[in-house]
């Protein structure tokens, strides 16, 4: 959560090299496509792919391979490797998409608080602080091995749980250069303008949360010249959007879209981030979730599937369309973000910054999600010019505080602090429930969280 750094970094355009944490991500190839359709402003010449896990990262590897030759690359550099010294020694960006305790932990960080009739998430509820209490250990790891072999490097994260890892690593690494963000405020925008019949290269957007949790409060459209907000809200009174092209054919996020709908049903004023059904719906969330076959499963039996078939494709010279995936704006963004600090661009994004007056009735030190600017400093945070209403202000407050003390009891090794964090959160309805599910999620990640006493 840097918003600035010490003064800029010299960036060079030749030799430029980036490298992949959490190489073996099924999100890679999407990432480096969009690395490839940028390579007039951003002439990567060198990509290491970097994992903790050798097989995935070798998958990758013969994919990535595949494809740059495919896209007539070959002349870029490609590396994959689990020695962080070779990774990230000369790196200019290390994109960030780690998952501790792979999708086998978030499938406990999901059905183990369903046991509790409570929501069970990745990035929401006690199941987000789960896996916030294992990603933070791994992304410090990461950040670390960025600061001693490449300190001038910038980190580009999108590892989860967003507002936690910003909280952690500005705690241990305050002069960082590292920017946190989340795709999925362009991806209602995108989803909503193909629903509807917009182009939101024409939008200018008003957001103000925290990750996961936010909401729009203007969508100036600068063709129309008008806020599209309450026409755009309208519409999704009167029919969930369909789901765009990405995640094709995936119920769940057309699920997501129908409770967005709900949600703007009820509260018509600004349009919400589709996470906050967790947070308004959860008795519903869980009455409608499998316990036995969560999200975890879905991707097991998908995206991995899909990623481990296509290396071995290429391992067996199969023939046709071998490269099939589609994940939206995802790596333009992260690319975007890229292009725009080194070339200076100054384009806006969603960012998750330290709040420093940005939201004026909100804490100062809050980890919060709002446009900014980035350029050859870093991100530059767009101050609003007003309050935030009560009713997301109460929200947005405990569940700041609910990250803080789960933050707390992180580096405190406290039981207490994220017994406090786990009662906290708006998707438990006692601190029974809270002490009941805490206690399991200690034995689950006995391998990952830091010792609570
Ligand atoms: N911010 C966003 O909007 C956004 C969008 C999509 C995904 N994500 C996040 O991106 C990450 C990856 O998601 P995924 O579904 O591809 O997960 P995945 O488990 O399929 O892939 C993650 C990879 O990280 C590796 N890894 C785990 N710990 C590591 C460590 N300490 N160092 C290096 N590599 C490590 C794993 O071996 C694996 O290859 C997750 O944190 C997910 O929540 C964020
Ligand atoms: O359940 P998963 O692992 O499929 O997705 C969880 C992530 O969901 C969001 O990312 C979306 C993204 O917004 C969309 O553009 C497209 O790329 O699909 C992604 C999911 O597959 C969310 O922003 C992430 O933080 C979640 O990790
Ligand atoms: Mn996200």
């Amino acid at each position: 959560m840097q918003a600035y750094s010490k003064g800029g970094i010299a960036m060079k355009h030749e030799d430029l090299h980036v490298v992949i944490a959490g190489g073996g991500s099924g999100y890679t190839p999407g990432i480096i496509q969009a690395v490839l359709h940028n390579s007039d402003r951003f002439p990567v010449t060198k990509f290491t792919l970097y994992d903790i896990d050798p097989v995935r990262n070798e998958d990758m590897n013969v994919i990535i391979k595949y494809m740059l030759k495919h896209d007539g690359y070959d002349n870029i550099e490609l590396v994959a490797t689990l020695d962080p010294k070779e990774a990230f020694t000369g790196a200019d960006f290390v994109f960030s998409q780690i998952r501790v305790g792979g999708m086998e932990m978030r499938e406990k960080d999901e059905k183990i608080p369903l046991k509790y009739g409570l929501v069970g998430q990745e990035t929401c509820g006690v199941g987000g602080f789960s896996y916030g209490l294992r990603s933070i250990k791994g992304l410090l790891g990461v950040v670390g091995y960025v600061q001693e072999y490449a300190p001038d490097a910038w980190i580009l994260n999108y590892t989860n749980p967003e507002t936690l890892i910003a909280e952690a690593i500005r705690r241990q690494y305050p002069n960082a250069h590292m920017i946190n963000a989340c795709d999925m405020t362009i991806s209602i925008e995108e989803t909503m303008a193909r629903n509807f019949g917009y182009d939101r290269k024409n939008w200018i957007c008003q957001y103000y949360g925290l990750n996961h949790f936010g909401w729009y409060t203007e969508i100036y459209d600068k063709k129309l010249e008008r806020d599209v907000m309450p026409e755009l809200i309208k519409k999704l009174q009167d029919a969930p959007m369909k789901i765009a092209s990405f995640n094709k054919g995936d119920q769940s996020w057309q699920d997501a879209w129908n409770m967005l709908s709900e949600i703007v049903r009820m509260f018509p004023d600004y349009l919400p981030n589709n996470y906050l059904e967790y947070y308004f719906f959860p008795d519903l969330v869980v009455e409608s979730t499998d316990p036995n076959y969560t999200r975890a499963n879905m991707v097991m039996d998908g995206r991995l599937k899909r990623t481990k078939e296509m290396a071995e494709k290429i391992r067996h010279h199969a023939d046709g369309e071998i490269l099939d995936f589609d994940f939206g704006e995802h790596g333009e963004y992260i690319v975007d973000m890229a292009c725009s600090i080194l070339n200076d661009l100054y384009d806006r994004f969603m960012l998750i910054l330290p709040n420093h007056g940005a939201i004026p009735n909100l804490r100062d030190d809050a980890a919060v999600e709002v446009p900014a600017y980035v350029g050859r400093l870093g991100a530059e945070p767009i101050s609003m010019r007003h309050d935030i209403p009560d009713f997301h202000k109460g929200l947005m407050e405990a569940q700041n505080a609910a990250e803080k003390l789960l933050v707390d009891g992180y580096f405190e090794g406290s039981y207490q602090k994220v017994l406090q964090a786990f009662t906290l959160n708006q998707t438990v309805p006692s601190a029974d429930k809270a002490k009941k599910v805490l206690d399991d999620l200690i034995v689950a990640n006995k391998d990952y969280w830091p010792e609570l006493k």
